[in-house]
């Protein structure tokens, strides 16, 4: 593992590392802010996904987090969104390949050898951040559009592993959408059966534990009603009587701007839980 980054942030230390991915076979960069603490202390970990076109950067310089970290005492940890580099399968287009890996295990060629986002963040990433950071084995979760997405998928398959997540402006139902009708396409194939174990909406049926699920969404994003889709989301966890609590904030939109107006309030949610 090498340090690229380290930078003093309230009162702690934000740092940007790389290392080399056995389950990814590429090189990956992650984000880490680790809060002031005392020697031997071991803090709870959140974990945060972007979306489209983002990297490990995209968080820890815009949504402005680390305060409410330092205030709760939680470690942030933001990865890269994808497998990276020449050797990589890619795309032309800013929503397929590198950079829109969507928390998923590809099965199809070419993208089957390097995209596994999904056991990436499950396995490999926690286990290396519990081993060499300060960090303990509790953990939540929580991103934005793909990686909100993925926070939903990746808590609903792992029950009893998260202690809470949230989301804003997830994609809600992508087996419904064309983001998502694309990437599961090219990574999991025609067969459509396949694809609902990737999906938030279809996974909520069969979860064994209802976590309650916290959104936010902004009423003026572009994407809402393309891509989005709160409302199936939202109309299947009432059938199902799955927790939710999905807040629409007038005139916001899909940007980091919109993360950073309620950033404090999705923290304040995961500390709640992680140290409840
Ligand atoms: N370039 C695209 C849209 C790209 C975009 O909006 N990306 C979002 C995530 S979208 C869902 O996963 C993002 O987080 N961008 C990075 C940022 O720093 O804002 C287009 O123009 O349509």
């Amino acid at each position: 593992m090498e340090r690229l980054e380290s930078h003093a942030c309230f009162g702690g230390a934000q740092t940007v590392w790389k290392h080399a991915s056995e389950v990814l076979g590429c090189e990956m960069s992650f984000a880490v802010f680790t809060p002031a603490h005392a020697a031997g202390e071991r803090l709870p970990v959140i974990y945060w996904l972007s979306g489209l076109t983002c990297n490990e950067q995209n968080f820890i310089t815009k949504a402005g987090a680390q305060q409410f970290a330092a205030q709760h005492g939680v470690i942030l940890v933001a990865p890269d969104t994808s497998p990276r580099g020449a050797d990589v399968a890619d795309d032309e287009a800013y929503d397929l390949g590198q950079g829109a890996g969507f928390y998923l295990n590809a099965t199809q060629g070419p993208w089957a050898q390097h995209f596994k986002m999904y056991d990436y963040i499950t396995k490999e990433l926690p286990k290396l951040i519990e081993a060499e950071f300060p960090a303990s084995d509790k953990r939540s979760i929580m991103g934005h559009s793909m990686g909100g997405h993925g926070a939903l998928t990746i808590a609903l398959k792992n029950p009893g592993r998260y202690a809470a997540v949230s989301a804003f402006s997830p994609i809600l139902a992508p087996t419904q959408v064309p983001w998502g009708e694309k990437a599961f396409t090219a990574y999991l194939g025609e067969d459509r059966a396949t694809w609902a174990e990737w999906d938030a909406t279809a996974l909520l049926a069969g979860a064994s534990e209802r976590l309650p699920v916290l959104i936010d969404q902004g009423e003026a994003d572009p994407f809402l009603e393309n891509q989005l889709k709160p409302e199936i989301f939202a109309a299947e966890a009432e059938r199902l009587g799955h927790p939710l609590t999905l807040r629409r904030q007038p005139g916001y939109d899909h940007s980091y701007y919109f993360i950073a107006s309620f950033i404090g309030d999705h923290i304040a949610h995961h500390a709640a839980a992680l140290k409840g």
